[in-house]
């Protein structure tokens, strides 16, 4: 599998003008962009401190990740294959967990916390507000690069004084294939009592080589950055035929000698709405390393599996724990998503492309356009499809 050609830019470029005019560039074209880690927006050390609290979190005990389960507020645990991020497509959940942090005042969580992270609750505030300022920057390069007047425009209904957003921190656990165990919230077969793993009918526990650590999906807010470990790689995007993936190297060429890898950022489908489809929202998957594959979702394109325990990209292979962290922006939440004063976006003719859900066009708010994302994703949660 080629790796996915998503141009790496650098912010601290001295010709801001063309940094965003690159910025534009490729969300319009990829809908992702490798932001050059030279350690200004967000300092390596700080990186590293936050993977050190996600692995903390993730090893605390179970009852203490129960105890904070995910809420309809989106915030909390949510366990191995709880989210189902393309539901017609995935047989169960994705095969990962998932810790969401919501807002923090004055550094305290305003949710339930496992009380083996507490003693961390001002530092993971302090890698939100990190997170918080390199968005910002980000909406006024967008503003900039599309001459929205003002420019601020996108900034001005980010702002966290304009009242509380769906913005999420999120930190990802994803088990190596070999210790799974499928979780679903189906009742247990009386048939089936034994422990035998190895057995081959319908309720057999191990993953099967169609299941995929995250389900196809594109994110819901208006921009996503990702933070990845050298060698753990598994994320795909789709291209624009609609049926090929690419993967996205942790470490694209050029970047080897950075002292970390680049922050990946990319349009989520509140930005691509609000731009008229102009931006563009990328669908993506995150892969077993043995299941790579080039078939689209629902699967049409036969054979072409992806190397043995990689995911086509050059020296990164990866059989152990994989661990990320999201951090999925959000306009206020009564932003409303109204039309972007801007020519570019103006002149956009291609509108809401196939494949995006929204064939309607109304004057959604933040909150809306969020709510009807999440209900898709957490069946059990709206629908109360939980047995007990
Ligand atoms: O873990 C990754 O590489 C990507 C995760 C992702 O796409 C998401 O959580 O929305
Ligand atoms: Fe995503």
């Amino acid at each position: 599998m080629a790796a996915a050609k998503i141009p790496v830019i650098d912010l601290s470029g001295e010709d801001q003008t063309q940094v965003a005019k690159e910025l534009v560039e490729a969300a319009i074209e990829h809908g992702f962009v490798y932001l050059k880690n030279t350690g200004q927006d967000i300092p390596v050390e700080a990186i590293d401190e936050a993977f050190e609290m996600s692995k903390k979190l993730f090893d605390a005990p179970l009852s203490e990740k129960q105890a904070c389960t995910i809420q309809k507020n989106n915030r909390g645990w949510s366990a191995m294959n709880y989210e189902t991020l393309d539901p017609a497509n995935q047989r169960v959940g994705d095969f990962k967990e998932a810790f969401n942090f919501g807002e923090f005042l004055s550094h305290k969580a305003q949710q339930p916390l496992p009380p083996t992270i507490l003693p961390s609750e001002p530092r993971i505030s302090a890698f939100r507000d990190l997170c918080y300022h390199l968005s910002l920057k980000l909406t006024t390069l967008l503003g900039a690069g599309l001459q929205v007047t003002p420019p601020s425009f996108f900034t001005t209904a980010h702002l966290r004084s304009q009242g509380p957003s769906g913005t999420i921190l999120r930190f990802l656990r994803y088990p190596p294939r070999a210790a799974l165990t499928i979780t679903t919230t189906e009742p247990a077969d009386n048939n089936n009592n034994n422990n035998n793993n190895n057995n081959n009918n319908n309720n057999d526990p191990q993953p099967q080589s169609e299941d995929v650590r995250a389900g196809a999906h594109s994110d819901y807010g208006s921009l996503t950055l990702l933070f990845r470990l050298r060698g753990q790689p598994g994320l795909e995007i789709l291209l624009r035929d609609g049926k090929t993936w690419s993967a996205v190297p942790v470490v694209p060429p050029g970047t080897e000698n950075d002292p970390a890898p680049p922050v990946l950022v990319n349009i989520g489908d509140l930005l691509s709405y609000w731009t008229n489809g102009l931006l563009r929202s990328t669908v993506h998957r995150v892969v077993f390393p043995s299941a790579a594959s080039s078939h689209a979702p629902g699967g049409d394109e036969a054979g072409n599996k992806g190397g043995e325990g990689g995911n086509g990209v050059q020296g990164e292979v990866d059989h152990g724990t994989r661990y990320s962290i999201a951090y999925f922006c959000h306009p206020f939440g009564g932003a409303e998503l109204g039309p972007v004063p801007s020519e570019r976006v103006k002149g956009y003719k291609g509108g809401l492309a196939e494949g995006n859900p929204y064939a309607e066009r109304r004057v959604m708010t933040a909150d809306e356009h969020l709510m009807m994302r999440l209900k898709a994703s957490y069946a059990q949660l709206y629908e109360g499809k939980d047995k007990e």
